[in-house]
């Protein structure tokens, strides 16, 4: 059995793609019991079918736990439930950005953490509507040291829903990685309310961008993430938003769907990393500030 603690999009996709029967939601502690989740599920490719998910059981003992929450909600959804489980039940993290990774991890570092980074994407454009709307690949690897042994049974147990996944030793780059190409997207959409391509030509982006890529760069070196020349960083930002170009961010649906964004765990991540490297970062800080005025965050 696979628990995923995030009944949204991501938690759906998931246990969609686990076999009948294999996953179940975990409920908010206070929850009172309820009825199976029922929702439709249309796949890349294929016809729609009807999932249900059971919620887990008091007294079930996962043999892996996805935690599909989004970063700000993560620490507080798994402090409510971890005493449920046995020290040995390995966690995965699929939240975008950095910054929730490192506060799960600073609190429980004896247990079985891992982090996982996806280009899979999913939403629901209905309450009871799951659209797996782009395919891609998951890589998982540990967070803590007790991790290391558990990545191979979770990529066995998480390949055999169908989704592509890969073992990766060095997942921090890997976050890293994304959290580059979301920091170069996301707010610009948000803030300008456009498709991921329309940023391109949008003088907000234009007047920021090197200094945006600049700033990365510097925010890397100091990581111990290596070199990356700013105009390298930016080639890889505009290949992805060219290639999305028709997309809606997270953060531009988060926004119109007045919910919070992630902006803390991405461009104010970035943000606050620099105040303790001592490294000027201000159009993460303009980002994030611009932002955070859009939304309750
Ligand atoms: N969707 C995607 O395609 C991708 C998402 N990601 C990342 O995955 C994470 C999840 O994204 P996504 O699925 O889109 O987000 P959603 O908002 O769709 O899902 C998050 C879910 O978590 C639930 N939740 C919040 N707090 C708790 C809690 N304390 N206990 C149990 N459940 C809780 C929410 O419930 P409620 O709505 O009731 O608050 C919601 O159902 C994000 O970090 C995102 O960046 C990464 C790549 C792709
Ligand atoms: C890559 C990108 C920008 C695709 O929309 C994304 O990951 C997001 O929207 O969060």
């Amino acid at each position: 059995m696979i628990a995923i603690l995030g009944a949204g999009s991501l938690g759906r996709l998931w246990a969609a793609s686990l076999n009948p029967g294999r996953a179940a939601f975990i409920a908010r502690p206070a929850e009172p019991p309820r009825a199976a989740i029922r929702y439709r599920f249309r796949p890349f490719n294929g016809p729609e079918s009807i999932i249900e998910v059971p919620w887990l059981r008091a007294g079930d003992n996962p043999e892996l736990i996805l935690v599909t929450t989004k970063a700000g909600d993560t620490f507080g959804a798994i402090a409510g439930v971890i005493d449920r489980f046995p020290q040995s039940s390995p966690i995965i993290l699929f939240q975008n950005g950095l910054g929730s990774q490192q506060t799960v991890t600073a609190h429980w570092p004896y247990r079985p953490i891992l982090a996982a980074s996806t280009t899979e994407g999913a939403n629901r454009p209905e309450p009871d509507l799951l659209v797996h709307a782009g395919t891609g690949d998951t890589w998982i690897g540990p967070m803590t040291k007790s991790a290391g042994s558990y990545l191979n049974k979770a990529v066995a147990l998480l390949s055999a829903g169908g989704l592509t996944i890969h073992p990766e030793q060095t997942i921090r780059q890997r976050l890293w990685q994304k959290l580059i190409i979301n920091a170069g997207i996301n707010p610009y959409t948000a803030i300008l309310d456009c498709p991921n391509g329309d940023i391109l030509a949008s003088s907000l982006y234009r007047d920021t961008i090197r200094g945006l890529c600049r700033e990365l760069s510097d925010l890397m070196r100091a990581s111990g993430q290596g070199e990356e020349t700013p105009e390298a960083l930016r080639h890889r930002i505009e290949t992805v938003a060219r290639k999305t170009a028709r997309n809606t961010s997270s953060m531009r649906a988060d926004v119109l769907k007045g919910r919070t964004t992630e902006i803390n765990f991405i461009n104010g991540y970035l943000a606050r990393l620099g105040k303790d490297f001592g490294i000027r970062t201000p159009v993460n800080q303009m980002l994030t500030e611009q932002v955070q005025q859009l939304s309750s965050h």
